[in-house]
């Protein structure tokens, strides 16, 4: 059996709170200028919105969004009729590739908290018909390696157990609760890419026993290591593992198109302009929903 190696953390960068799309506040993980695209993936939220802010009607092209919420509650709309809720520990995974025009907004007066990662489609994926795959918190497979250690598994395996979502970029994304002074250790396929975002609490991650703390991102090293070790430092840590097979196609984004090519950006906002494409219906359309 090949020896088992740890991955090491390679750069941590701290999140500050910035406002986003309607009053709402973010702190962005991957996709600011400090962790531009860590290749699958372009963006990592954690949003923190009160009513009657929110994300208003907007338009995605090219990638997939995945949101999960934390605490709160979301209503989201698109421009073809399909609507729901989003509630604590549901799981929405959007694969908008030729076009989604919608909104996501709280759903009540109470705080709406989760998480929003901006996943990238490979070319031969960008322009297939949108997808949603929605799972209410029940149906979000979980794992308990041992008491007061407590995995979500959004996306892939972890500890013997498999989501049922499926990633058209191979995708594994695990959300942890663990008590101090709990270890556990997650699989990381060796050419995947990966990083961890803490929301609350500390722990030391790695093979060098990285620490990190609310609002911290620890970047993995891409070159070797098949799992990932964690240490939990203080009771109610709370943190997500995130790793992806990598596309190697070049990325051209102009806010919610992420395209191979600057025509293909100037072709999706004209699609979204004039309705064609898989915008049919763009043009006029506003949502019904509100807070
Ligand atoms: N400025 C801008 C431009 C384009 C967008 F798509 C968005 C946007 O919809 C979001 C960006 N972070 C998010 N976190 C959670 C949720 Cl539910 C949505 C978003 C946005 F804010
Ligand atoms: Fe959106």
């Amino acid at each position: 059996m090949a020896s088992r190696i740890a991955r090491n953390i390679v750069k941590s960068v701290r999140s500050r709170a910035q406002m986003d799309g309607d009053g709402a506040k973010v702190y962005r993980s991957i996709g600011t200028a400090a962790l531009r695209n860590l290749d699958p993936f372009l963006m990592l939220d954690e949003f923190d919105v009160h009513a009657p802010g929110g994300f208003p009607d907007h338009p995605h092209r090219g990638f997939e969004t995945v949101t999960y919420m934390l605490e709160g509650e979301f209503l989201h709309e698109d421009f073809k009729g399909h609507k729901g809720r989003i509630g604590p520990g549901d799981l929405q995974w959007m694969s908008a590739a030729r076009g989604i025009v919608h909104t996501e907004i709280p759903a009540t007066k109470e705080r709406a908290h989760g998480l929003q990662l901006w996943v990238n489609l490979s070319s031969k994926d960008k322009l297939a018909e949108p997808n949603y795959q929605e799972l209410p918190k029940e149906q979000v497979a979980h794992v308990s390696p041992e008491p007061g250690v407590d995995i979500k598994v959004i996306a892939g395996s972890s500890n013997g157990t498999d989501s049922q979502v499926f990633t058209r970029t191979p995708t594994m994304f695990i959300d942890v609760k663990m008590k101090k002074g709990k270890h556990m250790e997650q699989a990381i396929p060796p050419n995947y890419a990966g990083f961890i975002y803490t929301i609350e609490g500390s722990a030391k991650f790695g093979g060098t026993e990285h620490l990190s703390e609310a609002h911290h991102t620890l970047v993995l090293d891409n070159n070797q290591g098949d799992f990932i070790p964690v240490e939990s430092v203080s009771d109610d840590t709370h943190f997500v593992i995130i790793a992806g097979q990598p596309i190697n196609e070049p990325i051209v984004q102009h806010g919610p198109f992420v395209m191979n090519t600057q025509q293909e950006i100037i072709q999706a906002v004209s699609d979204y302009q004039q309705g064609r494409n898989g915008f049919e219906g763009a043009p006029g359309w506003s949502s019904s929903i509100q807070n």
